[in-house]
């Protein structure tokens, strides 16, 4: 019957709690003590039913979403179950009827125990109720999911419709063009084929032709290997007759090296010859110049050179077999008043008549160079009244050509050349040169400053060896003939020149050039050592004709004085008898040109003659005195070797 109560009261609440489904929260029945024990304990189990039902309503409701809670719930419904049976277990205790107060504490301990059971479900409720709280708002979130998902589904299906649709009709433009192209494929595979026939039909013709070379091919291949065959033969023909002619050539090479030795010695003999002839050169040459004299004399007649006056010239006559005569003539008026003719002839060893050029001049005097370069002393005077063409001889116009150049250029010229020519016989030579002038008894050094004339005293010095050297002296090594050229330009500018009535470019002092030659023989060890002297003699006019005065008059005394010295110097050699006295320190000339002038030299003395008969008297003077040179009879010359 409780069973059945129970049962009722399970159905009702089920009922209630379907029917109030989403409240969340019941009116939880409170105990009165004032009601009696029954209907408490009714209220209990109705209240106990009431949560168990609600368990299993909360249970059923949320068995949809997940099985935990659903086993949870059913194990409330079975607790509360539990709970109501025990209650009504305890109301059939034995206790008896009549004892109510036993049956009231009873009652009440079970109600206490009951309120704690209450308790706990309550508490359980609780946990349910938050559990179901939480599932609810689990499955909200769920449901909102669900929802979201929907719509995203619905979304993608959208968009993918849109995409399939997109893809559709791309596939549609696809095809089409597809098939645009398979159609143009299809038509440019008919050109191919076309051509591909045309090809193989070319590709027939080709291969036919490849045939045929190949066969043309092994025909050349064939005429090679043939032409191989005559070549290697031609080949070792070729190296054997090579063989041949290497053999031939080593034989005709050994042949040629006995030769060249042979040759070699020839030469070597040759040369042996070569210097012992030169020796035999220098020999005859020494011996000839010693029969010419070792002073010589030439006399040379300048061309007039006055372009606009018909000028009055001597009258002269130039003859003999070597050019040696010359003869002058002059009207002589006697007292009687008669003109007779009266001929000079002068002899002397080459006389140059006026048209005679620096060349031919320079021939004769080559020897004596030749002879300075052996190793002699030599020296060449230019002596003559002023203007009568000494400095033109020696040194040439101020600006010399080829032709018009002097005996000094033409001199180192040669030197040159010779110097050249002798270095096959191992002759190595220096030549060194110095420029000097006498003037009024002093000497200055024209290739030096002309600031120190008459402040440096310039000596003179004889060597025992016969050189003959002067203090203070520039010399300058001449190894260029245009060093000659720079060198005669210093010496006209600084020397001393003053105008006379005689010439207005006179020269008012003896100019001496000295070349020394150095010579060392490499192949037979042989020195030499030579002086050529070329002096350009001042103006040896007399004192009545210069017309000086003062300073000039004191110029042409000392240069008359110096050349009476000379001719002094020369008479005495002329008369020398061994160990006779001549005076050459009676004038700085003569005793600067000492071992130029005697035994141990050669000497020539160019005099120069003006063609103008007014100068007539003072060519005779200077014929005259060149005679008395010329008459010298000089010891041989000894050359100088050391
Ligand atoms: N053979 C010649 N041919 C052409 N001209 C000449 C010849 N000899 C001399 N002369 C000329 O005659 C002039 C005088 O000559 P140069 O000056 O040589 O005489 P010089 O005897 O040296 O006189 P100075 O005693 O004053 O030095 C110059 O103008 C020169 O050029």
């Amino acid at each position: 019957m409780t069973n059945n109560r129970v049962q009722t009261n399970n159905t009702s609440t089920k009922r209630k709690a379907e029917q109030s489904a989403g409240s969340k929260r019941q009116q939880r029945p409170k105990l009165d003590i004032s009601q009696g024990p029954k209907q408490r304990l009714s209220n209990i189990s109705t209240s106990s039913i009431s949560s168990s039902t609600r368990l299993s309503n909360a249970s059923v409701n949320s068995n949809s979403s997940r099985t935990s809670t659903k086993s949870t719930s059913t194990a409330n419904t079975a607790s509360a179950a539990s709970i109501t049976k025990k209650a009504i277990k305890s109301t059939k205790a034995s206790i008896p009827k009549w004892d109510t107060k036993g049956r009231l504490n009873q009652l009440q301990t079970k109600l206490s125990e009951s309120n704690e059971k209450v308790s706990e479900i309550e508490k359980l409720h609780q946990d349910l109720e938050s559990s179901v709280q939480s599932k609810e708002s689990l499955l909200k979130e769920a449901m909102q999911k669900v929802a979201d998902l929907e719509n995203t589904i619905k979304t993608t299906t959208e968009r993918h419709q849109d995409e399939l649709k997109r893809i559709r009709e791309k596939f549609v433009s696809k095809n089409r063009d597809l098939i645009y192209h398979n159609e143009k494929r299809k038509s440019q595979l008919s050109t191919f084929e076309n051509e591909l026939s045309s090809m193989e039909v070319e590709y027939r013709k080709t291969t036919r032709a490849i045939e045929d070379e190949n066969k043309e091919n092994a025909a050349l291949k064939s005429t090679k290997r043939n032409v191989e065959k005559s070549l290697s033969e031609l080949d070792a023909d070729t190296r054997s007759k090579r063989l041949k002619k290497k053999a031939t050539a080593e034989e005709k090479s050994v042949q040629l090296s006995n030769q060249m030795k042979s040759r070699n010695r020839y030469v070597q003999e040759l040369q042996g010859e070569l210097l012992q002839n030169e020796k035999l050169r220098r020999k005859d040459h020494d011996r000839l110049q010693e029969l010419k004299g070792n002073i010589r004399v030439f006399c040379r007649v300048r061309p007039s050179i006055s372009s606009t006056t018909e000028p009055n010239l001597i009258n002269a006559r130039f003859f003999g077999e070597d050019n040696e005569s010359m003869e002058l003539t002059e009207q002589v008026s006697s007292t009687l008043g008669k003109t007779t003719t009266k001929s000079h002839t002068f002899t002397f060893d080459r006389v140059f008549s006026p048209a005679s050029s620096q060349k031919e001049c320079y021939e004769e005097i080559s020897q004596l160079v030749q002879s300075a370069l052996d190793g002699f002393n030599v020296c060449i005077f230019a002596y003559g009244q002023t203007g009568s063409g000494k400095t033109f001889t020696m040194q040439g116009p101020s600006a010399p050509t080829e032709e018009t150049s002097g005996m000094i250029p033409r001199a180192v010229q040669q030197i040159y050349e010779v110097v050249q020519q002798l270095k096959q016989f191992g002759w190595e030579y220096q030549m060194k040169g110095q420029f000097l002038e006498i003037y009024n008894e002093t000497i200055n050094d024209l290739l030096g400053n002309t600031m120190n004339y008459g402040k440096i005293k310039h000596e003179i010095h004889h060597e025992k060896n016969g050189k003959t050297t002067v203090t203070d002296m520039t010399s300058v090594i001449l190894d260029s003939p245009s060093k000659v050229k720079i060198m005669l330009r210093k010496a006209s500018q600084n020397r001393a020149t003053g105008a006379t009535n005689m010439n207005e470019r006179s020269s008012r002092s003896h100019s001496v050039f000295t070349l020394q030659l150095t010579g060392h023989n490499t192949k037979t060890g042989e020195d030499t050592s030579g002086i050529l002297n070329l002096i350009d003699l001042a103006g040896s006019e007399r004192l009545s004709m210069s017309g000086s005065t003062g300073d000039r008059l004191r110029e042409t005394q000392a240069i008359n004085k110096s050349l009476s010295c000379l001719g002094d110097v020369i008479h005495a050699l002329v008369n020398n008898k061994e160990g006779g006295h001549i005076p050459y320190r009676n004038s700085k000339l003569t005793y600067l040109l000492r071992n130029s002038l005697g035994g141990n030299c050669k000497t020539l003395m160019f005099v120069n003659v003006s063609p103008l008969m007014e100068h007539f008297g003072e060519s005779l003077c200077s014929l005259r005195f060149a005679t008395k040179v010329n008459s010298c009879q000089v010891a041989s010359a000894k050359k100088l070797v050391r």
